[in-house]
């Protein structure tokens, strides 16, 4: 080797970050079956850090500094019991190896952390779903030496980074006579079944074969005199050594999609589903796109990382190249190389790019008919889909016009049918439910899948069997907003004035109806002349079954719920005024009638303040109306 690791000046001893020092206990304890798995880890970022190397030498190629066949080596060494990876990529200065060995940078440690249980299990399913990365080292390690010299600085400015992987590690300058990482496993007892040259190769194989630099292993011959494997001085490539998006989709198997993909999405698990193409013709592209099983932990977080990795020519460009996809498709893993873009091309360049445009939209519709395949086909995978992204989803009925009819059809809900929080139903089963003489889809809305399913406004709907879909989202009231029919059924939320169920109603019930309004006109004229400015109208409705009375808003004007949810967010929102809507046949109706004068007015205040507090809302002033319940129910045992 032509490397030394003679310390030209002393040591520093430096503590891991406290959330490092839990990730290592974690790790080591909980995926100690899987123990392989930090190979794939070393070589990961060994591979990562060629692929950084190359992309800064495309401006600076004096920083190949003759060397540009970039590959990864795997040694074993029986005797001092030690594996070493290493790899010629760009390398870490001191700097640079304090930071990235010491914490954890990436964005959703804190919430990861905080997800902890203590059970062990459970925790080992969260790990997977953070990607264990470079401290997987631990697992079999007892000691961890990493050697480094980032490109294009001195030989003696390379640095040594050691730790057991306690509380602390040191860093110490040395000389490096070539750029790049070895990182050197001091293996545990109990671990030599790494000291083999065939189960090496039998593990980078299985889990890096996709890698598309050669990793090479020495090559070994067996002395029949020794009656061993014996390593020559000779390296040879153990890998494909070709990147897995350009080979054609009958040579690689599932398997290797699967360990591509845990490689670019730093995902312990497998991925749900993926679409692998080629594109040619006026634009040349080649996507593999992924959908992950989980959420990543930043899905909600502006800056959180987004999945595509942009290859221009094989040559990697960079991470989280988020023009690539919409803000909606944000939970896609995977890679997109394309021979329309120059090598230099920037993140502004991406954004005005019609070539960058070209991409997004036949990556999109890839994503949706990968979606659709799934809701058709595998309805199963679909609902645990739904479950993890079908939140985001729906932000692309407003983000992505020209998809917006697809993305219509690939929405679940909960709804009044099956009676449950699930989302499941999809506005085609709906359609398919709805009565004869029902020309639109029902919604309720509201803070919960409680509050919004116990809605009063349900009450005649549950009457009549008519379905109703339960929203409860919080994008839902935004995505309403873009989403105003499907298939020509206008979406109408039952929360609204003017709710014209005539059509459905007979002429028996409809004659019954006019009359009650008739007899029931004093009594609401006394409600309007006691209730003055708090409310734009009342009137009787025929929607109530078990309640008494009920608020609702004008068709045109805000609901009460996102009223409230703008309120919430500090915007500013109309006030509107409730129209409230009375249950003639109720017997509290019956009784406010027959109170005195006195009492009038207060069964009034407190009729309103239920229906409000019914559908979800806020009194301006709780206290007196519990005052004044109070003093009826007293009355009313009187
Ligand atoms: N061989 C290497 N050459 C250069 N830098 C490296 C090498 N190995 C690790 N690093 C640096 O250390 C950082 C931390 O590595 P680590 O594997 O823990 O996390 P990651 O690769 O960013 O993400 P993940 O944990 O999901 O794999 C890397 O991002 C990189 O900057």
């Amino acid at each position: 080797m032509s490397q030394t690791d003679t310390p030209v000046s002393s040591s520093e001893t430096l503590g891991f970050q406290a959330e490092v020092k839990q990730l290592l206990h974690l790790m080591i304890h909980s995926l100690y079956s899987n123990k392989e798995i930090f190979l794939r880890e070393l070589v990961s970022n060994a591979s990562d850090a060629c692929d950084k190397l190359r992309f800064e030498a495309i401006d600076h190629p004096e920083l190949f500094q003759g060397d540009t066949d970039l590959r990864i080596r795997v040694e074993f060494d029986k005797d001092q019991r030690t594996i070493t990876i290493s790899d010629n990529g760009i390398g870490m200065t001191r700097d640079e190896a304090v930071d990235h060995l010491g914490t954890i940078a990436r964005s959703g440690t804190r919430e990861f952390f905080s997800k902890l249980t203590g059970d062990s299990q459970k925790d080992a399913q969260l790990i997977g779903q953070f990607g264990v990365g470079f401290y997987s080292a631990f697992i079999v390690a007892k000691k961890v030496s990493v050697l480094s010299r980032r490109a294009g600085v001195a030989e003696t400015e390379a640095v040594m980074w050691e730790s057991e992987g306690e509380g602390d590690f040191t860093v110490a300058p040395v000389e490096k006579a070539d750029r790049g990482t070895s990182v050197t496993l001091y293996l545990r007892d109990g671990e030599d079944e790494f000291l083999n040259g065939w189960k090496l190769r039998e593990v980078l194989r299985h889990y890096s074969d996709h890698i598309s630099l050669p990793i090479q292993m020495q090559k070994e011959e067996w002395d029949a005199e020794k009656a061993e494997q014996v390593k020559k001085n000779e390296w040879e490539t153990v890998n494909q050594a070709s990147a897995l998006w350009t080979r054609s989709k009958s040579d690689i198997t599932d398997e290797q999609y699967k360990e591509f993909y845990k490689h670019i999405a730093h995902d312990y698990d497998d991925p749900l589903a993926w679409t692998h193409n080629r594109v040619e013709g006026r634009s040349e592209y080649t996507q593999l796109l992924y959908i992950p099983k989980h959420a990543p932990m930043d899905l909600w977080d502006r800056d959180g990382r987004r999945g595509v990795k942009l290859y221009v020519k094989r040559v990697f460009i960079m991470d989280d190249a988020e023009q690539l996809l919409p803000n909606y498709l944000r939970f896609v893993r995977g890679v997109i190389d394309t021979a329309d873009l120059p090598l230099n091309v920037s993140r502004e360049i991406l954004q005005e790019s019609r070539d960058v445009r070209v991409i997004r939209e036949g990556s999109s519709k890839r994503i949706l008919s990968l979606l659709e395949d799934l809701a058709e086909n595998q309805p199963e995978q679909y609902a645990e889909f739904w479950t993890q992204f079908g939140q985001v989803l729906k932000e692309g009925a407003g983000e992505d016009a020209a998809n917006k009819d697809r993305i219509a059809k690939l929405l679940r809900f909960a709804s009044t049918h099956g009676d449950s929080a699930a989302q499941t139903v999809s506005f085609a089963d709906y359609v398919g439910r709805m009565k004869e003489g029902q020309d639109k889809i029902y919604y309720v809305s509201g803070e919960s899948y409680a509050a919004a399913s116990n809605s009063p406004h349900l009450e005649i709907f549950r009457k009549k069997g008519l379905e109703v879909l339960v929203l409860s989202d919080r994008v839902d009231e935004w995505m309403l907003s873009y989403l105003r029919d499907f298939e020509g059924k206008a979406l109408t939320s039952i929360a609204k004035g003017g709710l014209d169920l005539d059509q459905l109603a007979d002429e028996d019930e409809k004659k019954h109806q006019a009359e009650i309004a008739e007899t029931f006109k004093p009594l609401v004229e006394r409600l309007k002349t006691a209730l003055g400015e708090r409310v734009k109208e009342v009137r009787v409705t025929g929607r109530l079954v078990d309640s008494p009375a009920c608020v609702v808003v004008d068709q045109n004007e805000l609901s009460p719920h996102l009223m409230r949810m703008l309120q919430a967010a500090g915007q500013a929102a109309p006030e509107v005024k409730p129209i409230l809507e009375i249950n003639p046949e109720h017997a509290l109706i019956g009784r406010m009638q027959d109170a005195p004068e006195a009492d009038f007015n207060e069964w009034a205040l407190l009729l309103l303040d239920q229906a409000m507090l019914a559908e979800g809302g806020n009194l301006a002033d709780p206290a007196a109306f519990v005052k004044r319940l109070n003093r009826l129910l007293l009355n009313a045992g009187a």
